[in-house]
């Protein structure tokens, strides 16, 4: 029997800015269902290879390929409706208009027709869509904020309906960079109650993140990168103790 395909693999991947080799000959992959914390030191260049399979970057060399499918030289625009969902470290919601109307001009920007196009969403109250997303916000525990404003309402909140928004399409792997940043306990243990749900519903996340306790609460495997080159794999609870990792990384944090 055959090892089912990886969900996503970046294989020899490199990319320079200028003169700056910023990720060297990366290859990783991330199984269907499993949870991957890509770690590392400041200017490891996590983001650059976040970039990549999000199709911000593309690579010098090497491959990305997603569901079994090269995307290397592929819009963003395209890598979405093939089910890459991201989120952004400083949460992209319109802060004018309600948590609902929010999400809904992302399934608005998604319906095909004119027609379609120039309804205002406003006007369309018990619309399909806005079915959709209460529906999508309760799944979640977030329907008390609906008709929320998003300016009145506590970043913890904004973050996780913007994971709402990232998943309403939905995406089969869901890209984190950063989650816990800013986040006190209690939102990051809401936060990853929200991610488990997503986990449960079978969806792949790769997680870009500093905070290791987090790290170690949500991911099944981490990929650790120092100076743009993949320097250790696996669980972190195995990780952590690898002297190279702890040199370049964890033992700097330690020292701190
Ligand atoms: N567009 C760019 N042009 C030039 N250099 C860049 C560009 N993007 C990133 N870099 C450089 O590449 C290196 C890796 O940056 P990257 O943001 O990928 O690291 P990171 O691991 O995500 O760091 P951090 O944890 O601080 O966010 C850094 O030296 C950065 O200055």
């Amino acid at each position: 029997m055959t090892a089912e395909a990886p969900l996503l693999a970046l294989q020899n991947v490199s990319k320079s800015f200028g003169g700056l080799h910023v990720i060297r000959d990366l290859s990783f992959s991330v199984a269907r269902g499993q949870t991957v914390g890509l770690i590392g030191p400041n200017g490891a260049g996590k983001t650059t290879a976040f970039n990549m399979v999000s199709g911000v970057f593309i690579p010098d060399q090497g491959t990305v390929s997603f569901d079994g499918r090269d995307i290397t030289n592929m819009a963003s625009r395209r890598r979405i409706k093939l089910g890459i969902a991201r989120s952004f470290q400083n949460v992209r919601l319109m802060q004018h208009l309600t948590v609902w109307e929010n999400l809904l001009v992302g399934q608005h920007v998604r319906a095909a027709g004119l027609l379609n196009l120039l309804t205002p969403f406003r006007l369309i109250p018990n619309h399909r869509w806005r079915r959709e997303v209460v529906a999508a916000l309760d799944e979640m525990g977030l329907g008390a904020y609906a008709d929320a404003m998003v300016s009145e309402l506590p970043y913890g909140i904004r973050k996780r309906i913007d994971l709402v928004r990232a998943t309403l399409a939905g995406a089969s792997l869901l890209m984190l960079d950063e989650p816990a940043a800013g986040l006190n306990p209690v939102e990051t243990q809401a936060l990853t109650a929200h991610l488990e749900a997503l986990k449960a519903r079978g969806i792949t996340l790769l997680i870009v993140e500093h905070d290791m306790h987090f790290v170690g609460t949500i991911c099944d495997h981490v990929v650790v990168l120092n100076f743009g080159s993949k320097i250790a794999e696996g669980p972190l609870s195995v990780v952590q103790h690898d002297s190279v990792v702890r040199t370049a990384y964890l033992g700097a944090e330690q020292a701190a």
